[in-house]
């Protein structure tokens, strides 16, 4: 009845409709629930045909609804939605936030006053991923830090692979923590080309390749690899992710929930799991490829 209502809702108000019909509070598509009650939200215009057309869907109802085994009836619920700004409105809640020690990242709209020794990232997200906010990003910058703490020159050895790039961020991280070369990859055009808008914003597009190319098309031999995706296909890149690491290099990976951490580790024991930090439901695991 769900579909037959959409279709409804579709014809009479040549809308989208949006439906409501299972639990999303996971990553991963085999694990969906059906809920018990479906909604099937439609969008009318406020103007004179409101009443008509709630008319209309309350005839629909009492027609079509007996025909399906199990159907309730519950009277439509009609709310008004203000007209906002959707594209921009996020933008209000992404505010400059400090990362580790030494990293800040401000969005470009944004003022901020540089402390001494800040590296400041500058990013508009656009529709990528990726304002450097979210537990699995910061946990990730966080380790790209110690990574350069821990280096005799305080750099960040490279070459850095980002997989998964998303907004750049990490890619302009690792810049920033003095790595030389950097290569970022995603499936995502649109994410490419926005990395590519906050490379040149932040003066390291020198430094970054920023592409569509695919982890088989990459040759190995990078000290550092990172990849903020999720568990699922982190396990299923496992052996190319593996592959490109140099002997004695770093792999971070994130995008974990913390439930699914054992799954990942299974997926990678040819390497050494050096630090697992975890913030909220999330995991980050750092390996080391042994020299
Ligand atoms: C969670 S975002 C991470 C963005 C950014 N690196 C960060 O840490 O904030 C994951 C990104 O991975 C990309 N992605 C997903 N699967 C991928 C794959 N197999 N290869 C490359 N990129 C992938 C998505 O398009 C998305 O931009």
């Amino acid at each position: 009845m769900v579909d037959t209502l959409a279709d409804f809702l579709v014809e009479l108000t040549g809308n989208g409709v949006g439906i409501d019909n299972l639990h999303l509070d996971t990553f991963s598509l085999d694990t969906l629930e059906d809920t018990p009650l479906k909604s099937v939200k439609g969008y009318l215009p406020l103007d004179d045909s409101l009443e008509e057309m709630r008319i209309r869907v309350e005839q629909f109802l009492a027609q079509t609804g007996p025909s399906f085994p199990g159907y309730v009836y519950a009277p439509p619920v009609v709310t008004v939605i203000r007209n906002e700004d959707w594209a921009n409105n996020w933008k209000v809640h992404f505010k400059p936030v400090r990362i580790g020690q030494r990293l800040v990242i401000k969005p470009t709209w944004e003022e901020y006053r540089k402390q001494e020794g800040d590296l400041v990232i500058q990013i508009d997200p656009g529709m990528a991923f990726g304002t450097g906010a979210h537990p699995t990003t910061k946990m990730c910058l966080e380790a790209l830090e110690r990574i350069s703490f821990g280096t005799s020159d305080g750099k960040l050895p490279g070459p850095v692979l980002d997989v998964g790039t998303g907004s750049g961020v990490l890619s302009i991280a690792a810049a920033l923590l003095g790595a030389e070369e950097i290569v970022a990859v995603d499936i995502d055009p649109e994410a490419v080309r926005v990395t590519i808008e906050n490379l040149e914003l932040n003066g390291v597009a020198d430094r970054v390749a920023a592409s569509t190319t695919s982890l088989e098309q990459l040759p190995g031999g990078f000290q550092v690899v990172v990849a903020n995706i999720l568990a699922e296909e982190l396990v299923r890149l496992a052996a190319e992710l593996t592959a490109r690491v140099a002997p004695g290099g770093w792999l971070i990976l994130s995008g974990i929930l913390t439930e699914k951490e054992e799954f990942v580790c299974a997926a990678f024991t040819s390497l050494e799991l050096v630090e697992n930090p975890k913030e909220l439901e999330w995991s980050c695991l750092s390996f080391r490829k042994p020299l």
